[in-house]
């Protein structure tokens, strides 16, 4: 299992930041949730003056077993592959609401159940063509489980080592709702049906069958040892959710921000923090997902979204609309001018 050594953010600067987001011309509180995401900026880089470096999202995809029986997903797998080459071309919303904010985006197969050759801007990451059905057995073995937090991580340091410091993740995989569900379920011991919702857009009955067919999945595997990251994430994930994980817990390691898209990246973190809580320091969330079970996925960890939009696509697009927002906060700290230098007085005691 690849180590990762995250050290929790200093409480250090704590004092000095909260001193010079209040001393800015508003009155206190009044930028909201800018001033936590100043602060949380601040805080990971241990610095006054923080700044954004080369932005980036990288958008892992990969399929699952369970979509091939047609019982949870409403679109087919192969949707999965065709998505990838639309992102490669250009043409999907990540791409286009990235171009818009000047963030570079990394497309990766993480384990995609098609052979793609050799596509230019595709990062080839292939665990395996996709994982198998845990309705029959664990989705893969530790070994693929541990290659891809391995992978994960190989990826999010190319990109540190191309001068970013703000890393937002992403992913696409039908069939990735039911697995995000099943991790959630598990990790935070609330009831399946409470994790599961219509994903790409199930009907009443289909959600019905959602349910069904994702207890069948938890019966099958009650033995597991809850205690243990890796086995639930060999049990129930996908590839690129295990890259996901990897990826974040290198980018904290790192010191990098980790921008946090909707309901399965969530999921990603759930397990990423049972292997070292302190990821959470480094994290911002970008928005909440439309998605049924991320509100209480989001408080089970403390998350404070930034956006509520009603979205529920994925491929880090959250974190591509969000991103102007993290940009605000990072740029009214630096350059907003406080009191003192603007000779505007201060509260005074009614
Ligand atoms: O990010 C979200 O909150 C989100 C919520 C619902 C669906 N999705 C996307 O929809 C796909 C999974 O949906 P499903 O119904 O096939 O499980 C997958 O490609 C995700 O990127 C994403
Ligand atoms: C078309 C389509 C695009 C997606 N992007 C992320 N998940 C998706 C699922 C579908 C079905």
């Amino acid at each position: 299992m690849p180590q990762f050594t995250i050290t929790p953010v200093s409480d250090h600067l704590d004092i000095d930041i909260r001193n010079k987001i209040d001393l800015k011309t508003k009155p206190i509180g009044a930028l909201g949730l800018l001033e936590d995401t100043a602060f949380t900026i601040a805080r990971i880089q241990q610095t006054l003056t923080p700044s954004l470096n080369a932005p980036t999202i990288a958008v892992f995809a990969g399929d699952h077993g369970i979509a091939k029986t047609g019982l949870v997903n409403p679109y087919p797998q192969e949707v999965t592959y065709q998505m990838v080459m639309n992102f490669v071309k250009g043409g999907a919303a990540i791409n286009v609401l990235s171009k818009q904010n000047n963030i570079d985006i990394k497309i990766i197969d993480a384990g995609v159940n098609y052979d793609f050759g050799t596509v230019d801007k595709l990062i080839d990451a292939k665990i395996a063509y996709g994982t198998a059905n845990y309705l029959e057995g664990p989705a893969m073995t530790q070994a693929q489980c541990e290659q891809a937090i391995a992978k994960g991580a190989e990826i999010i340091q190319s990109i540190f080592n191309k001068g970013s410091n703000v890393v937002g993740f992403g992913e696409m995989g039908i069939g990735n709702t039911s697995a995000a569900s099943l991790l959630m379920s598990v990790i935070c011991d609330i009831p399946i049906a409470d994790c599961v919702g219509k994903g790409t857009g199930a009907n009443q009955e289909q959600l019905a069958g959602k349910i069904k067919t994702l207890q069948q999945v938890l019966e099958k595997h009650q033995d597991l040892d809850k205690a243990n990251p890796i086995a639930i994430l060999s049990t129930f994930g996908g590839f690129e959710i295990a890259q996901i994980c990897g990826g974040m817990l290198k980018a904290a390691e790192l010191g990098m921000i980790i921008l946090v898209d909707g309901f399965i990246c969530t999921a990603a973190l759930l397990v990423a923090q049972m292997i070292e809580k302190a990821i959470l320091d480094y994290c911002v969330f970008t928005h909440q997902s439309e998605e049924h079970g991320h509100q209480l996925m989001l408080k089970t960890i403390n998350a404070k979204p930034l956006l509520q939009l009603g979205m529920r696509l994925g491929e880090g697009t959250g974190c591509a609309v969000a991103y102007p927002i993290v940009q605000s906060a990072c740029t009214f700290l630096n350059e907003m001018a406080s009191f003192e230098g603007a000779g505007v007085s201060q509260q005074s005691a009614i």
